[in-house]
């Protein structure tokens, strides 16, 4: 199991810097071009397309944007398209495959329940994690003869709940 997005495994960390395409622009990681969807604003897209701008910084200043109403009901669907644009390309296409099947959980001290889990109380929806075994499935099965799909999906899904490593 991978818990906890640091050291080796900071790459799987949204902060990690890469190249990012999303929506017709370029970002210099998964959080810069996750938060530019927050708003629609221009200044607010050039901000977030300003690589000089950390990602810790775009995440705070998102606190202080005027965020689109409907935030909550599209973010998993924005994270999700902005993964599968990092996770096309090398390096970090064969780094998320590496990690054959494993469990990953995005553990963190800094409280949130919903893209990861409090390492505090253990509690956590881990949307991240859970987008990230997403993709890599995605990546996984598309090397595979079309007919074995269904089932591949299936055993890998089983594997990861019943024998997580
Ligand atoms: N605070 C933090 C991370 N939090 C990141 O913030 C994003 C969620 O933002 P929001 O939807 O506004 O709550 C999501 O990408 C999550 O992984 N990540 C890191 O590597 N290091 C950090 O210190």
């Amino acid at each position: 199991m991978i818990t906890t997005f640091k050291g080796q495994y900071a790459w799987l960390s949204n902060f990690k810097r890469c190249e990012v395409f999303f929506r017709g622009a370029a970002y210099t990681s998964s959080e810069h071009a996750y938060m530019s969807a927050k708003s629609e604003c221009p200044d607010w897209k050039a901000f977030c397309q300003d690589g000089g701008n950390s990602p810790g910084r775009v995440k705070a200043m998102s606190r202080r944007i005027a965020v689109r109403p409907d935030w909550n009901e599209v973010k998993v669907g924005v994270m999700r398209e902005v993964l599968r644009d990092k996770f096309s390309r090398e390096p970090f296409r064969s780094y998320l495959l590496d990690t054959g099947n494993c469990h990953l959980e995005e553990g963190n001290r800094w409280g949130d329940q919903f893209w990861g889990v409090d390492l505090k109380t253990g509690e956590g929806q881990n949307h991240l994690g859970r987008l990230l075994m997403e993709v890599r499935d995605e990546l996984y099965l598309a090397g595979q003869p079309r007919l074995l799909v269904p089932i591949l999906r299936w055993l890998r899904a089983a594997q990861r709940r019943y024998f997580p490593y």
